[in-house]
C-alpha cells in the first residue's frame, strides 16, 4: 500500500476486535498455520507474528 512514489509498506500491526466467540482466535491461527484449531475462550489477548511468503524465504 502507500501513495504513489512511496515505498511499499513491509510491516503492519493489525488489531482484530470482535464479540465473544465470533471467531477471532480461529481466524488468527488459520492465517498463521493454515489449520483449523480447537479454541477455548481467550483470557486477555493473543499476539502472533505472521510472515509473508517472501519473508519466510528470506528467513530460511
Ligand atoms: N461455523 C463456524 N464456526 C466458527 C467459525 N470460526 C470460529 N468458529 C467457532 O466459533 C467458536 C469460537 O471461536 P473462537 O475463535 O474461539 O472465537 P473468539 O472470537 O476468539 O472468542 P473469544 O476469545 O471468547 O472472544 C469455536 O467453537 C469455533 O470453532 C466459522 O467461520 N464458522
Ligand atoms: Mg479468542
Amino acid at each position: 500500500m502507500g501513495t504513489r512514489g512511496s515505498k511499499p509498506q513491509k510491516q503492519a500491526q493489525v488489531l482484530m476486535l470482535g464479540l465473544d466467540g465470533s471467531g477471532k482466535t480461529t481466524l488468527l491461527y488459520k492465517l498463521k498455520y493454515n489449520e483449523s484449531v480447537v479454541t477455548v475462550p481467550t483470557v486477555g489477548f493473543n499476539v502472533e507474528t505472521l510472515y509473508g511468503k517472501r519473508q519466510r524465504q528470506d528467513a530460511a
